[in-house]
């Protein structure tokens, strides 16, 4: 068989790579031994014949895609199964190497994905340990899902309306949708898929209520897979993107389950309904800080296979004709593409970094709350929830702008950047809702300010707030730390002003809810320059550490994406910094020059950069993006494949033209 040639302009770029592309591989993987796990999944995943498709999901109807999902996701769950348990794959940012092998082969999301992602985490934290030997031994048996959001509620969880009522006489729940706002509504694998559910509800026993309460209920015959008797279930429908992922809805006629489903590790109702409150509130924290930690790793991820698909098509697409005895440049050489697509590449760097760093706290304050020290928790809380809303944003932001980068190729199925661009966009309302997440987040920052005010001393991630409180402004240098600085003295502005705007209405007699409403906007702006302080100070602090570990010409380039990350949103939040530093005109424009400097170091390295998230063509999918650069061809193979190809005339011509054309001539 001859081989395939790799595309000269790409040849070309990865000759000129200033640094080792397989050193890079093995600090985005975290060290060479998770490369080379890594590598071993891969090619034992993607040699399965049969999950590769014969003809491309998107032709399919939306049952027949659903249906491809499950016949793979199921090929991939034994598989996986497999690897999770005899290898465990490093997750030393929460993710494992098996979700991004998955969302490769599946396209789009599987069904599978809440039973990995919310179902098994939500038994492993909240189910108590004699409730989790019982469950956990059933293995594949109980395919499940994590049912909250219902039809009228979804940030306000107080507000759901599913009960489940204890009945003391029979020690079972009955579980109930009074009415159809009640309904579950978006649960992963909820319609067809799953066999079980963590269904979030309200708890009444002795006929009071206790609020929300997680319980384990089977909603498929094992066997048959048919809804149980009392159950209403159900696929709900096309959505932007997720098509494959068989979002469901559920509904409760007084469907009964026994007392022990539900999950008892914190709360527990004994068997003549007394209710035992838990301990500690925040225990039930966890699942959902879980969540929110591992999406800012989810999200580099994806926006690192959007960054190479975007940066190898524009070295290898020419365009225009700026010199008329010149050749067409690459468009990657167009200054504005290099400020389209290294913001993205330097982006997912940034979250990859920061996700890191997040994941370890996290892991460190979920062992001290395992000793009973819930100190660290309101910290943790707050910064998962407002890295969770930019880090979200941000990325589907720059998805969104390597699709435009690819021009009209974008636009097609086929460069999967339409996909991808699904994938994330979800993230910024699943899992918390972008603008609810920011105001978690200001609740805390509020509490810090007025800490600061008092004298007090502050939790490490807010502890800047003292030093520009009693400053007042930042003295501007036009440096990575008078950036970093620039970030911590706009956010302590915004939450000053935040505070002062919120005090004042409380002052002038409103309630604090609504004081708290008017001054909405400047919370979630204060939330999202604190957000962004974080961002900068963490990327750049780890990348300093990481270079005095990697040889001199990595180095370099990662100190190159971390100074364009800084200087990049330092330039676009100009108008804060001359807000809340002594920036001057000549800084911006000092600024700038930087700016454009570093586009032009890192374009030669560019494409090196890119191959060294080291995806395989098989996980990008993209006809844009591949390796060998085969642009042109895997368009027209692609578009070959449209069944609409099959057949020289449709029969619509016959059915509907031919008709008025005749009418037309008459
Ligand atoms: C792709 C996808 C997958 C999902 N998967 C699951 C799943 O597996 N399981 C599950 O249970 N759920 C799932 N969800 C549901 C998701 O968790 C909710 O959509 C999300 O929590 C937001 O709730 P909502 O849709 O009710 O929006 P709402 O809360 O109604 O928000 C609508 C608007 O109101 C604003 N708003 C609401 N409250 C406030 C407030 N207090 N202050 C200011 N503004 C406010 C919001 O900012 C937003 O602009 C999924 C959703 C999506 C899109």
């Amino acid at each position: 068989m001859s081989e395939v040639k790799v595309n000269e302009d790409l040849v070309k770029e990865r000759q000129k790579c200033s640094f080792d592309v397989e050193e890079l591989i093995h600090l985005v993987d975290g060290g060479k031994h998770n490369t080379l796990e890594r590598k071993k999944i891969e090619q034992y995943v993607l040699s399965i014949k049969e999950l590769k498709d014969e003809v491309p999901e998107e032709y399919l109807s939306h049952k027949e895609r659903y249906e491809n999902s499950v016949r793979k996701g199921c090929i991939l769950f034994m598989v996986l199964m497999k690897g999770i348990l005899e290898r465990k794959p490093s997750r030393n940012d929460g993710i494992s190497y098996n979700y991004k092998i998955i969302n490769g082969v599946i396209k789009d999301i599987t069904p599978f994905m809440l039973h990995f992602g919310m179902f098994l985490p939500t038994l492993a934290s909240q189910a108590s340990p004699e409730q989790q030997q019982e469950w956990l031994k059933k293995g594949i048996q109980m395919i499940g899902t994590y049912a909250q959001t219902e039809l009228g509620h979804g940030t306000f969880l107080r507000g759901l309306e599913t009960t489940a009522t204890y009945d003391a006489d029979t020690e079972e729940f009955v579980i109930h949708s009074p009415k159809v706002t009640s309904y579950k509504w978006w649960p992963g694998g909820l319609a067809q898929t799953v066999n079980h559910c963590i269904v979030m509800a309200q708890l009444y026993t002795k006929g009071k209520n206790h609020g929300i309460h997680p319980f384990l209920v089977q909603i498929r015959d094992i066997e048959t897979h048919m809804p149980l008797p009392g159950i209403k279930v159900g696929d709900i429908g096309p959505k932007l993107g997720f098509q494959t992922a068989n979002n469901g809805f559920l509904g409760f006629d007084n469907y009964r389950i026994p007392r022990m489903n539900m999950l008892m590790k914190n709360s527990q109702v004994l068997k003549d309904g007394t209710y035992v409150k838990a301990k500690n509130d925040k225990l039930t924290y966890g699942t959902m800080v879980f969540v929110r930690v591992t999406i800012v790793a989810d999200v580099a991820y994806e926006l690192a296979r959007a960054a190479t698909i975007a940066v190898r098509y524009a070295a290898v697409r020419h365009q225009s004709k700026p010199k008329p005895n010149e050749p067409e440049p690459q468009i990657l050489d167009y200054v504005t593409q290099q400020h389209k697509l290294f913001i993205a590449v330097a982006t997912s760097h940034a979250f990859r970094t920061v996700g890191r760093w997040l994941w370890s706290t996290y892991t460190k304050v979920i062992a001290d709350m395992r000793h009973g020290n819930m100190d660290q928790l309101p910290e943790l809380h707050a910064l998962a929830c407002c890295l969770k809303a930019v880090c979200s944003k941000d990325a589907s932001t720059c998805v969104e702008q390597c699709r435009f980068a690819c021009g009209g190729h974008g636009y097609m199925q086929s460069s999967n950047l339409p996909i991808i661009y699904g994938i994330v966009t979800a993230t910024v309302t699943y899992e918390g809702e972008h603008t609810v997440m920011l105001l978690q987040t200001a609740r805390y920052l509020v509490k810090a300010y007025k800490q600061a005010s008092e004298g007090k001393s502050l939790t490490p991630t807010v502890a800047y707030m003292t030093k520009y409180l009693k400053s007042g402004s930042h003295y501007w240098q036009n440096t990575p730390e008078g950036i970093i600085g620039g970030f911590q003295a706009v956010a302590t502005g915004k939450i000053k002003e935040a505070c002062e705007s919120l005090f004042q209405h409380v002052k002038s007699g409103k309630d604090y809810e609504d004081a708290w409403n008017l001054s909405s906007v400047r919370l979630i702006n204060a939330s999202e320059a604190h957000a962004r302080a974080v961002l900068c100070e963490m990327f750049w602090k780890e990348i300093q550490r990481i270079s005095t570990t990697v040889s001199p010409s990595l180095a370099i380039v990662l100190t190159q994406l971390a100074e364009l990350y800084l200087n990049y949103w330092a330039l676009e939040k100009r108008g804060d910094m001359l807000m809340y530093s002594t920036i001057t005109k000549e800084d911006i424009s000092s600024l700038q020059r930087r700016y454009e400097e570093l586009l032009a170091l890192i374009r030669p390295n560019a494409v090196g950069i890119v191959d060294a998230f080291d995806i395989r063509d098989e996980i990008l999918c993209s006809t844009l993006g591949a390796y060998d650069g085969r642009v042109y061809e895997r368009l027209m193979e692609e578009a070959m494949k449209s069944p609409l190809n099959k057949e020289p005339v449709n029969q619509s011509f016959h059915k509907y033209i031919k008709p008025l054309l005749i009418q037309a001539k008459l």
